[in-house]
Order: C-alpha cells, then structure tokens, then sequence
C-alpha cells in the first residue's frame, strides 16, 4: 500500500519526471525480458560454450582478437567452428551487438535449404544493401518481385548469349594488357583491384546497357560513384561510425550527393533506350538479348502492349514503381557484378604469384589448346568461343582459388518454429534469426578437401575423386544461386587467357605472420594478412591487393 501511495504522490506531484521514470522502466523491462527470452533459447543448443550474461559475445570477442580487423564474417564463423570443435551446424548468440544466428556447415544440410527447400534471403541482407543502392535488389528480394526480376533477367546470363559477349571481352582485354605492359616497364607497384576493377566494370557495362562506359581509358563517373558507394556500405559495418551522429550525418550527405550524380546518368540511359525501341517499333528478344535493360524494357513494352495498344514514347511511360526497380537493379548488377569478379581476380593472381608449378601448367594448356601466337589465340577465340571450354586446368585453378577465397555469401530466414533436421535431431528456428550458410567452412575442411589449405588445382581434375557439387558453394546452390557465375568463369578464363603467358605477376610488401593467426589456415605464413577478406558488400582483397607486373619473356 505506502509503496501505492509514494507512487501516486510522486506522478501528482512531479508528472513529467514519473512519466519518463515510466517510460524508462517499461524500457527495462522490455530489453531484460528480450535478454531473457534470447539466453533462454540458445543455452542449450549445439555452440561454443554459452553465458547467461553474455551469450556468445565473449566468444566472439576472443575470436575477433586474433583475426584483422574488419574480416568477413565468415572468418569468424569458420574459426569458432574449429576452435570449438563445432560440426555441421551451431548457434550464435550476439545479443543485443549482432544479428543472433545458426550456422549450417555441412554440405547436405545446405543442400537442404537451397536446393531441396529453398529459404528466402533473410532481410537482413535487403537491411544491409538497401540504404546503398535500394529496395528490391534481385539478390535480396523475395516473392513475385524476384521471380519477375529472374525471369526477366535469365536470358542474359545464357551460355548462348554469354558467348556473343567475348568479342567485347577481349576488346577490353586489350586495354587491360596495355595498362599492364606499362606497369611491367615502369616496374610500379600498382593495386591490381583497382585495375582489375575498371576492367571488369567496362564488361558488366556492356551486359547491363549495351554501351561502353570507358572506366579504363577515362575516369568513369559510373565507376566512381558506385565504388564511392561500395566504401559507404564499407562504413556501414563500422560499429563505432554507426552510433556517430557526425558520421552518420557525414555519411547521409555524401551519399545524398553520389546518388545525386549517379541517379540522373542512369535514369537518362534507361529514358534514351525505351524512346529508341518504342520510336523504331522494336520489342526487344529474349533469345537474342542486347542487354539486360533490354530484356527488362521488354517486359514492360509487352506489358503495356496487352493492356490496350500503346506503342509510342509519351503512350508509353514508366511508372514511379518501375523506374525505381530499374533503377535499382541496374545498381545493383554493376556493383555486384563487377565487385565480385575483380575480387575472384585478384585472389587468382595472388595465388598463382606463389605457384610456378600450376602456372606453368596453365600456360602450357593455352600453348595446346590455342596455339603460342598471341594474335592466332585471339582470332580462334574470336572465331570459336566455345573453346574456352577445352581449358579444364583453367578452370581448376579459378575453382581453386574461388574455394580458398569465396567472395560471396548468402544468410537466410526460415519461419519462427520451424526446425532444421541433422542426422534424425531436429534444431529449432527462433523468430529473425539468420540461417548463415558458411560455404568458407567447408571449403576449408580437410574431410571435404583433403590439405584444404593447398593450393591444389588438381583436385577438381581427379577423375575418381572429382568434387561433389554441393562441396562447392562459392556461387551458392539452387535457385536462389549466382545467376552471373557462367559469365564470371567465362570472363576469367578470357582474361586468364589473354595475360599470364604474357605477364608475372608478384605481390608487393608481403608480410608473412610468422606463425596463422587461425586454426582453419596458414595461408597467412605466405601472404601475411592480406588472406583475411575484409567485409564490403562482398568478401574483399584487402589492402587493394598491391603487386608488380614484369613480362614473361
Ligand atoms: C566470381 C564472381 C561471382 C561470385 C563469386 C558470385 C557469387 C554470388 C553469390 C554467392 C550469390 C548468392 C547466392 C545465394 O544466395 O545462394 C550471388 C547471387 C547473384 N549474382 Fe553473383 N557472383 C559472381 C559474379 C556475378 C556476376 C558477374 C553477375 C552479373 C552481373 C552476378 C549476378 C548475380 C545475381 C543477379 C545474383 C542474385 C541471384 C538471385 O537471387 O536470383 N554475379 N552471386
């Protein structure tokens, strides 16, 4: 009762102090009920060992101690599996720092969810990229919006139309090996991201609008800005910057300004298409596509056509709603597609920096399969582009090194309550959690790659042997995986191809640790600290991957 009365004397004498006394109490009781719940439900899962205070964060905070600084997640996960002795699947509680999750790392489970089942992208992925590029990224999106996206977009990613893109390959291949024939007579140490970067951009320019975007020759504004973008979502992983009112401020600014830059150009491209296909009658093919704006204008011209005839520019005009999902989209393509690629690129040089054998093998290949000439190789490029299908050594060593350094990474979100099962045990699913499929995992498991911290091309050669499919989760598995990867391995082999009989190339500044930093690699005992992919909107070199050139003579 006194405890009754003090209350209501206190809210009728002092009514704002009561009223934010409740407020903050409610509050309390909010976050100390939600800590409850959380601790509760991960206390006796399969995990490193759990604390009713802090759940998984001194666990986590061990780890981070010993891997760089801002290193992908998927290090993280990768080691507390090994230091902890975790198989197939665990828990992590990060309440209230991260994102609590379950880790899947065993390949018939990911199959499960990818294939046989496929879970949506959990929102925290479309959290993650939206603020940077947009709402409804086809990688992020769910439901009928994704499934319009893919079904408009598959068409460019076809074997058939892939092959109609090496002519353009190699025309900015050529650029490419100019820009490196200048490093190897400066003798410059150059960071091979950048350039490969301007490159690869060039390409995913053609597939995306059908145009050069001369990020080689000249300073590409597209480029700029959405590298400028990139650095942004760079920032956005920074915890300390992310609680910052200055920073945030800052950051909200600058974007304001690169989008400002950024939105117009694209828009512009997007306006100057339709206009050209509606004023010359053209309903762009699906079979033979010029470009994915192409392939989306289709849908929209075709779209417009059955719901009452109209055929000319003003007739035709794209919503608010479209306009944004283009817009998005086109993004969000140039930065996925070309970030992921200059990445895989630059780990492959790294590699083959220290492995004279595997290169030698693959120089060898080439001589075979396309003759010693440089011009001859091109022309039967040019000419057979099938070819490029003859280079199985080739191909290993991407695949190897896309193993050692996989670049892309995908968590997704299964119903509250539902239950992933594992050899008949049955694993509960709490409400948002993230179901991580940590495919670094597994590719660093020797009971699925034998001495998986070699460099070891042949493996995927070895015709007994061979390596299952589902081992192999660099480009994700099923429906939801890379709609981009035979583009990907078909431009690396282009570029493959057309440098590394010509050019050596040799990391510059190597520090190696002198004992690993973690128990999954000593890959850091070569190449130092640069093997810890950092956290940007993919798993990326760090340090720009800085190297020197010289020619092969
Ligand atoms: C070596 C280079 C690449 C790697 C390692 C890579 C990796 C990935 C990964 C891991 C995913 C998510 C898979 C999943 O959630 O299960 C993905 C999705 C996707 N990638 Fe790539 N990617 C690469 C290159 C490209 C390129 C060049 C393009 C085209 C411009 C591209 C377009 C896409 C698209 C559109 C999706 C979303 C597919 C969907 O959700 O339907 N990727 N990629």
């Amino acid at each position: 009762m006194e405890v009754f009365k003090t209350i209501s004397s206190l809210a009728a004498g002092h009514p704002v102090a009561f009223a934010l006394w409740s407020l903050v109490s409610a509050f309390a009781f909010q976050v100390l009920q939600r800590g409850y719940r959380h601790r509760r439900f991960y206390r006796n899962l399969p995990g490193p060992p759990h604390s009713a205070l802090w759940g998984h964060l001194k666990v986590l905070g061990e780890v981070s101690a010993t891997i760089p600084q801002n290193s992908h997640p998927q290090a993280y996960y990768t080691e507390i599996a090994r230091k902890y002795n975790l198989k197939g699947i665990f828990y992590l509680d990060l309440w209230p720092i991260a994102d609590s999750s379950v880790v899947l790392t065993d390949p018939t489970l990911m199959e499960e969810v990818t294939v046989r089942n496929p879970l949506p992208q959990h929102t925290m992925a479309e959290a993650f990229l939206s603020p940077i590029i947009g709402p409804n990224v086809i990688a992020t999106v769910n439901g009928p919006v994704w499934k319009r996206l893919h079904n408009a977009m598959a068409p460019a990613f076809s074997w058939s139309h892939i092959r109609t893109l090496t002519a353009v390959m190699v025309d900015e291949c050529a650029l490419y090996r100019a820009a490196l024939a200048k490093y190897a007579k400066s003798g410059e140490v150059f960071s091979v991201e950048e350039l490969s970067a301007r490159l690869i951009f060039d390409v995913i320019g053609r597939v995306v609008f059908n145009f050069r975007l001369h990020a080689q020759t000249a300073d590409s504004p597209y480029l700029n800005d959405l590298r400028e973008l990139v650095n942004l979502a760079h920032n956005q992983t920074d915890l300390v910057a992310s609680y910052n009112p200055i920073a945030r401020v800052a950051k909200w600014w600058k974007k304001r300004k690169v989008l400002g830059r950024l939105h117009p150009l694209i828009l512009g491209k997007i306006k100057d298409r339709l206009d050209l296909l509606l004023n010359e009658g053209i309903t762009p093919s699906r079979k033979d596509p010029s470009s994915i704006l192409d392939l989306m204008l289709r849908e929209h011209i075709l779209q417009s056509e059955s719901s009452g005839g109209a055929k000319t520019a003003k007739q035709i005009s794209l919503s608010d709603t479209d306009t944004q999902l283009l817009l998005t989209n086109i993004k969000g393509l140039l930065l996925g597609g070309h970030g992921t690629t200059t990445d895989s690129l630059c780990y492959i040089l790294m590699l083959l920096s220290q492995a004279p054998t595997a290169l030698r093998k693959m120089r060898q290949e080439h001589d075979d399969v396309f003759g010693k000439d440089f011009d001859g190789t091109v022309e039967l490029l040019l000419d057979t582009p099938a070819k490029l299908q003859d280079l199985p050594y080739t191909d290993a060593i991407i695949k190897e090194s896309l193993r050692l350094f996989p670049v892309g990474f995908t968590v997704r979100e299964a119903d509250a309550g539902a239950k992933l099962t594992v050899q008949g045990k049955r694993y509960p699913i709490d409400r948002h959690q993230g179901v991580v499929l940590n495919g670094h995992d597994i590719h660093y498991n020797s009971g699925f790659f034998p001495n998986h911290t070699e460099f070891r091309p042949e493996r995927w050669l070895d015709s007994e042997e061979g390596v299952p499919r589902s081992y192999f989760r660099t480009f994700g598995r099923g429906p939801r995986a890379c709609l981009g990867q035979n583009l990907a391995m078909n431009e690396l082999k282009v570029i493959l191809l057309m440098i590394v009989r010509d050019f050596e190339f040799e990391c510059a500044g190597l520090e190696p640790n002198a004992k690993p930093k973690t128990s999954y690699t000593n890959l850091d005992t070569v190449f130092g600290d640069i093997i810890f992919q950092e956290l940007g909107i993919e798993a990326r070199p760090r340090g720009g991957m800085m190297m020197t050139v010289k020619r092969n003579d």
